[in-house]
């Protein structure tokens, strides 16, 4: 899989992120996202692929663009046969969000990415949209901290892991009243907490690769956010557990559906039997081989965001593989006309 579309899905990030850092700081969220969707679906298009969309913008009805269940790639086409390679014809699933932050992109603010997970067919969880309880932690805590243990212990357990005390450690966690007691106890065990409006995603990354000054991630965020880090964190080798949240209560938004009953109800239509299950990354991303690739669209800890300069942009993004083993920073000058210079620093 990786050696047809390995490095495609550079450009796809890429070029999501191009389209959506153009809308940076313009206070409009919604068409900071949208570009990015288009972006991303018409540069999928035009991949050697049979690609289906099983993490997207949401159902068929209000998502016109890269909507769960969209085939997307060439050879998707009724007479693919004709000019795709068997192994190009092989279905594999995809998981997207073109804008992870699209806040932060539209307030100028650190920390969003566009970015994606490829699996074989049946390699990413399908998750519904809904909430989900998250922990990551560096490659070094990986199966030692657990989302059952409270955070002062998991605390004290990465603490060891790393040789560090306590309060040399850094935890993110989402700003939301649900969070209010986490961040208490967090604080009160002795670590600091670095708050964060929007983008778990990227804090979860963070937790992967050590001079990130980023230690765990805790607490809740949405569930196909969720399905995208595990898939990172599985081929990093970090760890990543996730519980799916479906109480009103518990997320205080009140956007998760009419009632606890009315989600367990929905999650047991889909096949999940237990609704208070812990995933690991390994199930959240169980397929042979899964590809991770994101590129940064404002600056954060990993990436660089998108820097434009007279007829052209720089983007930095960060592909990682099961398959080949390899995390890769990639930095791309993009030239869309001849520019006057090509600006390195
Ligand atoms: O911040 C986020 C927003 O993602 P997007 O809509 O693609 O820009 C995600 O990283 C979060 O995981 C999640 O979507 C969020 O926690 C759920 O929203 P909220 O109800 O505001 O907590
Ligand atoms: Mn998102
Ligand atoms: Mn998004």
């Amino acid at each position: 899989m990786e050696n047809t579309i390995g490095l495609e899905i550079i450009e796809v990030v890429e070029q999501a992120a191009i389209a959506s850092a153009k809308w940076m700081g313009k206070g409009e969220k919604n068409i900071a996202d949208q570009v990015a969707v288009e972006a991303m679906r018409e540069r999928m298009n035009k991949i050697q692929m049979r690609g289906r969309i099983v993490i997207g913008e949401g159902e068929r009805d209000d998502a016109p663009m890269l909507y769960i269940g969209e085939e997307v790639g060439i050879c998707t086409r009724e007479d693919a046969k004709n000019f795709c390679k068997p192994d190009e014809l092989v279905e594999i699933d995809i998981a997207v969000d073109p804008c992870e932050g699209t806040n932060l992109v539209a307030y100028g603010q650190p920390g969003s990415m566009a970015v994606l997970a490829i699996s074989e067919k049946g390699g990413l969880f399908a998750a519904p949209d809904f909430y989900m309880k998250k922990l990551a932690a560096p490659p070094a805590a990986k199966g030692k901290v657990d989302i059952n243990k409270s955070a002062t212990e998991n605390l004290k357990i990465i603490s060891e892991c790393l040789g560090r005390s306590i309060e040399e450690l850094v935890v993110i966690v989402m700003k939301r009243e649900r969070h209010n007691d986490l961040i208490k106890e967090i604080r009160e065990a002795g670590a600091r907490v670095q708050l964060i409006s929007d983008g778990d995603v990227g804090a979860a990354l963070s937790c992967g690769f050590s001079g990130t000054n980023v230690h765990a991630l805790m607490g809740i965020g949405a569930a196909p956010e969720g399905v995208i880090s595990a898939a990172a964190m599985r081929a990093l080798g970090g760890h990543f557990q996730g519980q799916l949240i479906y109480d009103p209560a518990v997320v205080k938004t009140g956007l998760i559906g009419e009632s606890k009953e009315a989600n367990i109800d929905r999650l047991t239509s889909m096949g999940i039997t237990d609704p208070d299950k812990v995933y690991d990354a390994h199930e959240l991303a169980s397929g042979e081989t899964v590809l991770f690739a994101a590129c940064g669209i404002t600056s954060g800890n990993l990436m660089q965001g998108v820097r434009f300069f007279h007829g052209g942009a720089r983007t930095q993004s960060l592909v990682i593989s099961t398959q080949s083993k390899t995390a890769r920073f990639v930095d791309t000058i993009h030239m869309a006309e001849q520019p006057k210079v090509i600006q390195l620093h």
